[in-house]
């Protein structure tokens, strides 16, 4: 059995067509949803997926810029602009690229941005939110694996869902998408004591540990639904993925392929929601 291949990078055109109505409807209003990235530091790979968010944005005729700062910003340069930002009504999302140089308390930084304006849905109102059930915005990364379990017309009621990794941005507000669809939820982590016991129970797994190739085809419930959020750069410069595929392929129902996957859901679900926030700007 060879698993049928999740195709993010598909299913992100899709969705993205579809953002069309809306787009111009917001424009008929004179509105152009607007992004304003902020990046500290001289990390190449932020750099380059920088870029690539501040393209899909541009190709779309939304309004976003890149603003760069040395590592040696000071916190409190950093947030007055935020505040500059929140106060500026032609920008709609706000987004700090993780992770900060370690000078910088990222928490402050994250809750200085207006929670009407965390399209990244960081901020700690805006997780306390998702949590009771009412959320502003939805996480991007695992508002796309929700978006890619859609697709699929994977039954989430009743089904055991495995969460392999409980950060703030991705593994938890997973959990807690997948539970109020219904599911089971376990949230592993590093310390998890056999792990594959509870990966191989699982109907749905969402593997988020950045370990490349962790997830092996033998820990896999025959015919599950695999989802891999790992984004490894490898020192051949090739991204891996936190399941190798490789074995995978041949246990999974359903896998997302890295590159190709998770990857382009974030960056399309990052439109949605900065749309969304134009939106209630009407
Ligand atoms: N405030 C903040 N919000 C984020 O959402 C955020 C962040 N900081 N810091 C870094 C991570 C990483 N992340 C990625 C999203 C898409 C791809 C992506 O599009 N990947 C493509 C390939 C890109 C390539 O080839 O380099 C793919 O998987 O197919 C990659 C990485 C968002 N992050």
């Amino acid at each position: 059995m060879t698993a049928r291949i999740i195709d993010g990078k598909k299913l992100a055109e899709t969705i993205k067509l579809n953002l069309a109505d809306r787009i111009n409807a917001l424009k008929e209003k004179d509105i152009i949803p607007g992004l304003t990235v902020i990046l500290v530091g001289d990390d190449p790979a932020s750099q380059v997926y920088v870029r690539n968010k501040a393209n899909t944005f541009t190709k779309l005729g939304l309004n976003s810029s890149v603003e760069q700062y040395p590592a040696s910003l000071s916190e409190e340069a950093l947030c007055d602009r935020i505040r500059e930002l929140n106060n500026d009504p032609s920008v709609h999302g706000i987004l700090v690229q993780l992770p900060l140089p370690a000078n910088l308390d990222a928490n402050k930084v994250i809750e200085t941005i207006s929670p009407e304006k965390d399209v990244d849905g960081f901020h700690i109102s805006n997780a306390g939110a998702l949590m009771t059930g009412r959320p502003l915005f939805i996480p991007c990364t695992p508002y796309g694996v929700m978006k890619m379990l859609e697709s699929e017309n994977v039954e989430l009621r009743g089904a055991e869902a495995v969460v392999i990794g409980a950060s703030n941005i991705v593994g938890k507000p997973m959990a807690l998408l997948l539970q109020k669809a219904g599911a089971t939820v376990t949230i592993c982590n590093s310390k998890t004591k056999d792990l594959a016991a509870h990966t191989k129970r699982a109907d749905i797994l969402v593997v988020a540990t950045g370990r490349p190739g962790m997830v092996t085809g033998d820990m896999i419930k025959p015919g599950a639904i695999v989802i891999d959020v790992g984004i490894n750069r490898g020192a051949d410069g090739k991204l891996k993925g936190d399941v190798e595929f490789s074995s995978a392929k041949n246990v999974a129902g359903a896998i997302t392929p890295v590159p190709g996957g998770v990857g382009p859901m974030t960056i399309v679900m990052l439109l949605v929601n900065t749309i969304e926030a134009a939106e209630r700007k009407l």
